[in-house]
């Protein structure tokens, strides 16, 4: 191979080649060929190199998504990053939570810190700013909360000492957990991302909340999509969430019996929030209303699923300004946890909230109010519905939510899409320095 190939082999696969006793080697060549057979050294680097490359695409494959590298000034741990963070934590008047917000900089967790820092509370971020969309929108929701005094730390939900760090740095006295691996079609080309981030980084979280003294109330999202192929209308949480139509579902699903035990076990306040369908300025570019605008905006067409009767598809679009209070007046209502050193002292609480519009408007009305709003008409394609977990409708019943958090969502979606249309030709306007930022980019 070695001088012909324009591939260099890396020094440690060298090693492993000439070492033909090494362990490594071993395990991946034994499994396929007979080593009697493989009298010719050349042969065996060459199907040596071959194992690597696929192994090393396999991982590729399936690892979780990138961080976007070490952008932060301040490495974890240091004095300066302790004292940002310390400072970020910090009440001011009126203030009572000190909130460790995970998810920090994406589309609710931004719009939370907001809202929490500006009525007073402590918050701290953290956000692994991962590439599942252009990272520009997640830096620039950063820089906006920093102005306003919150400081993210960038970090991974399972790396263990960045989690175990801030906990020993700050007291926390509610956890809000909005840091996942969202999007219900890409979870077919990365189940693993899902259950890095969605059930590894969950529990890794939660063991950090149990073992913590005094243990913080938890607050997070779970998705509408738990309710999978549930065709009781409206949804309400008492209904059945075991038939998931995607692995996202799942693993939201997977969270809330997770949360379940650690509830019952260790005495930790729950509070799971199922979003339905969140929009409005600032928001994730994979979901439809943002890559509709952006394609309507461009002049290339859409494409509005169906259903297999070709009916349409309906969503409870949800205006985030409801689910910034939803999520506002849940962390106020949590009563503390219970648990201390890994024991219960007594029952804790233990809540499940669905928090929509309870108004599903089918997705061609939400086209036209877009193409009203934008004063362009849409190329509609209509296409089949993927098969890669859509459901054919979500509707909220939030007389649970209504009642224990005063939630009471105000906005309708010709006035929530406005806004967001309105923030989009803002934010991207020719000019702006964002106006590239999305460029080549296509969500699932
Ligand atoms: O409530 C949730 O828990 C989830 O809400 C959101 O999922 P969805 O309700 O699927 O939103 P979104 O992708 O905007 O599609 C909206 C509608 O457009 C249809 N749709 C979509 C894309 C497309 O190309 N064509 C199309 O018709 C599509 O079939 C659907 O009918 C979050 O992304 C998810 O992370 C999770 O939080």
């Amino acid at each position: 191979m070695g001088s012909k190939s324009s591939v260099a082999i890396p020094p440690q696969l060298v090693k492993l080649l000439e070492a033909d006793d090494n362990q490594k080697v071993r395990s991946h060549s034994y499994y396929v060929f007979n080593r009697s057979t493989m009298r010719h050294m050349s042969l065996l680097k060459t199907l040596c190199l071959f194992l690597f490359l696929l192994i090393t695409a396999g991982y590729f494959a399936i690892k979780p998504l990138p961080s976007f590298g070490s952008h932060h000034d301040l490495q974890c741990s240091s004095a300066a990053w302790e004292k940002a963070v310390r400072k970020s934590a910090q009440r001011k008047e009126g203030g009572r939570l000190v909130v460790l917000l995970t998810g920090a900089a994406g589309f609710v967790g931004s719009h939370v810190s907001l809202a929490l820092k500006d009525r007073g509370d402590g918050v701290v971020g953290l956000d692994n700013f991962n590439h599942y969309y252009p990272v520009a929108l997640k830096r620039a929701r950063a820089a906006k909360m920093k102005k306003a005094g919150i400081f993210t730390v960038e970090g991974d939900l399972n790396d263990q000492k960045v989690i175990a760090r801030l906990f020993s740095t700050v007291t926390f006295t509610h956890v809000l957990h909005l840091a996942a691996q969202a999007g219900v079609r890409y979870a077919v080309h990365n189940p693993l991302a899902y259950v890095h981030s969605n059930v590894g980084g969950f529990v890794t979280l939660l063991e950090q909340c149990k073992n913590t003294v005094p243990q913080p109330a938890f607050v997070y999202a779970s998705s509408s999509s738990v309710y999978g192929l549930n065709s009781k209308v409206p949804f309400s949480e008492d209904d059945r969430t075991d038939h998931p139509a995607s692995l996202y579902a799942a693993t939201k699903k997977a969270d809330e019996v997770l949360a379940h035990t650690y509830n019952h076990i260790y005495g930790l306040s729950i509070t799971a929030l199922r979003f339905f369908t969140v929009y409005g300025p600032w928001g994730r570019p994979d979901m439809a209303y943002f890559s509709f605008t952006k394609n309507i905006i461009e002049g290339r067409p859409i494409k509005i699923f169906q259903g297999p009767n070709h009916e349409e598809l309906a969503r409870d679009f949800t205006f985030i300004d409801d689910i910034v209070k939803g999520c506002v007046s849940s962390l106020d209502t949590a009563t503390p946890s219970t648990g201390s050193r890994g024991k219960k002292r007594g029952k804790a609480q233990f809540r499940i909230f669905n928090l929509g519009n309870t108004q599903p408007v089918p997705v061609g009305r939400f086209v036209s109010i877009l193409e009203k709003h934008l004063k362009k008409k849409a190329i509609r394609e209509i296409v089949p519905m993927p098969s890669t977990g859509d459901v054919m409708f979500t509707h909220a019943n939030i007389t649970k939510a209504q009642r224990a958090l005063g939630y009471n969502p105000q906005t309708d979606l010709e006035t929530g899409l406005k806004h967001f249309v309105k923030w989009y030709q803002t934010y991207y306007a020719k000019g702006s320095g964002h106006e590239d930022t999305l460029k080549g980019y296509m969500p699932f």
